[in-house]
């Protein structure tokens, strides 16, 4: 059914785990390069180890060897093959692998996993005359292909695309919005956590970019391995399910600095520093539903909240560097608190200056949105930025593809956008133009696929 191009399917567990916010530290993602297996071009056939290392060196010289996955950490030799030509090397970048379903992980992918490079977000409503079978038979399709391509394997009758790329960090992470459970027969199964957001006053939502029956979470450290993975996808709901929105995003390109960095967003703002990290005693609770919650199928996954919010940047880019950091809170250049320290020194919220106000303004974005300040609630953040050109104005539609995490929507997303709502010193400066809410299912069982306890429970 389909051709390897990246080596065997890798199973090992993580190792290197990052925070998503840092791509360093913490847990999360389980991403490993590929393993060693090469399939020989023309026959499918493991190649000699001899041979196999000479082709590959022979391309390493013409590439450059810096970065490739040759004896690496991870011992690794990785190559992919297109049809008729010769292997081609992969860089560390290439061959890494993000395991659809871990060993012993719980949840999906693309939640914990570190920030990628490319991401695309895409809702799809049933097709009119689909009920549960077809939507079960739907999420079956998916799940198959999304393994299949996160182990950088690619389906017979194929485009090509991503014939040399590797998995590149590939996760495909899918989820279920309100209206899934009405168009499956399933409305008493809805959990109340996916109950409409309420209206916020800055909100300038468009009903046909927001919401949906499906969702899908591309992430990929390739923008081809993402389109083709979109494609794919596309290509599996053909008379099941038919695209409702999609939107596209970007993050800095993994191994871009010598040292990992917390992602900047478009304002050049270094964005991400105060997640919750794997390592947090309260992380599982804060993000994941709980093994003995009511609704047995939801145990493990999570909620995603997607919002589309758009930057003012001629606004904030008018603003002095000093201004645009009390609006935050903490420094553009290293993301330290005003209060001091360095990125990651906990801010001070009750020191003041000799002026006797605050240093961290009472406004500030990072002071409303802490979870001192909204009973201990917190989020992921996992976001990508976006530009989809410039609007009539000239003025760039650009942002950032807001995607947050956490086990309880109600209690966290909606508590801090209340806040924040109610005096953010931020908000004047973004527009929030689409709006998603998503239960997310635990990964898929062996031989199953995300979702199944649900609709076949
Ligand atoms: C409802 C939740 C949030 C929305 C919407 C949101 C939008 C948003 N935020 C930034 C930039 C930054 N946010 C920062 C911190 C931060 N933001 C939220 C929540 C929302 N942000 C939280 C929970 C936090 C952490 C607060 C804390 O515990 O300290 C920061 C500071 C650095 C960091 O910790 O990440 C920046 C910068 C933008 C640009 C934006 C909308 C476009
Ligand atoms: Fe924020």
């Amino acid at each position: 059914m389909s051709k390897q191009t990246s080596g065997k399917k890798a199973t090992q567990k993580a190792t290197g785990k990052r925070n998503p916010g840092t791509r360093t530290g913490g847990q999360g993602g389980g991403r490993v390069p590929a393993p060693a297996a090469v399939p020989a071009p023309e026959t499918g056939a493991s190649l000699a180890p001899e041979l196999s290392r000479r082709r590959l060196l022979g391309t390493v010289g013409a590439a450059g060897a810096a970065g490739l996955v040759v004896g690496g950490a991870g011992g690794a030799l990785a190559v992919t093959a297109a049809q008729d030509a010769a292997p081609t090397a992969l860089t560390s970048i290439g061959s890494t692998e993000v395991a659809f379903r871990e060993a012993r992980a719980t949840h999906q992918a693309g939640i914990t996993t570190p920030l990628q490079a490319t991401g695309h977000l895409v809702a799809f409503d049933l097709a009119p005359d689909a009920d549960r079978k077809t939507a079960a038979a739907l999420l079956r399709r998916w799940s198959r292909t999304a393994e299949e391509l996160m182990a950088g394997r690619t389906p017979d009758a194929d485009t090509g695309v991503a014939l040399d790329a590797g998995p590149s960090s590939l996760t495909v992470t899918f989820g279920l919005g309100h209206s899934f459970f009405d168009r499956t027969g399933l409305t008493k199964r809805r959990p109340v956590q996916l109950d409409p957001l309420p209206d916020f006053s800055a909100d300038a939502l468009d009903p046909g970019r927001s919401n949906g029956d499906l969702w899908i979470q591309i992430g990929a450290d390739d923008a081809l391995v993402a389109f083709h993975a979109l494609r794919a996808l596309q290509k599996d709901a053909a008379g099941s399910a038919r695209l409702r929105w999609q939107m596209n995003g970007f993050n800095r390109t993994p191994g871009a600095t010598a040292q990992p960095r917390t992602a900047r967003n478009l304002m050049g703002q270094i964005d991400g520093t105060n997640n919750p990290k794997p390592s947090d005693k309260d992380f599982d609770e804060r993000i994941f539903v709980a093994r003995d919650a009511d609704q047995a199928w939801m145990r493990g996954g999570s909620y995603a909240v997607v919002r589309r919010i758009r930057m003012l940047l001629d606004d904030w880019e008018k603003r002095s560097r000093h201004e645009q950091e009390k609006v935050i809170g903490r420094r553009k250049d290293n993301g330290a608190p005003l209060t001091g320290g360095s990125e990651t020194t906990p801010m001070r919220l009750d020191a003041t200056g000799s002026d006797g106000l605050p240093v961290i303004p009472a406004n500030a974005h990072a002071r409303i949105a802490a979870p001192a300040s909204n009973q201990g609630a917190a989020l992921l953040r996992r976001p990508f930025s976006f530009h989809d050109g410039f609007r009539e104005d000239g003025a760039p539609d650009a942002g950032l593809l807001f995607v947050c995490w956490q086990a309880d929507p109600l209690r966290a997303f909606t508590q801090i956008q209340r806040k924040l709502d109610r005096g953010d010193a931020l908000s004047p400066f973004l527009r929030h133009e689409a709006s998603g809410l998503f239960a997310v299912p635990p990964a898929a069982e062996p031989g199953g696929y995300v979702g199944r306890p649900l609709l076949e429970g």
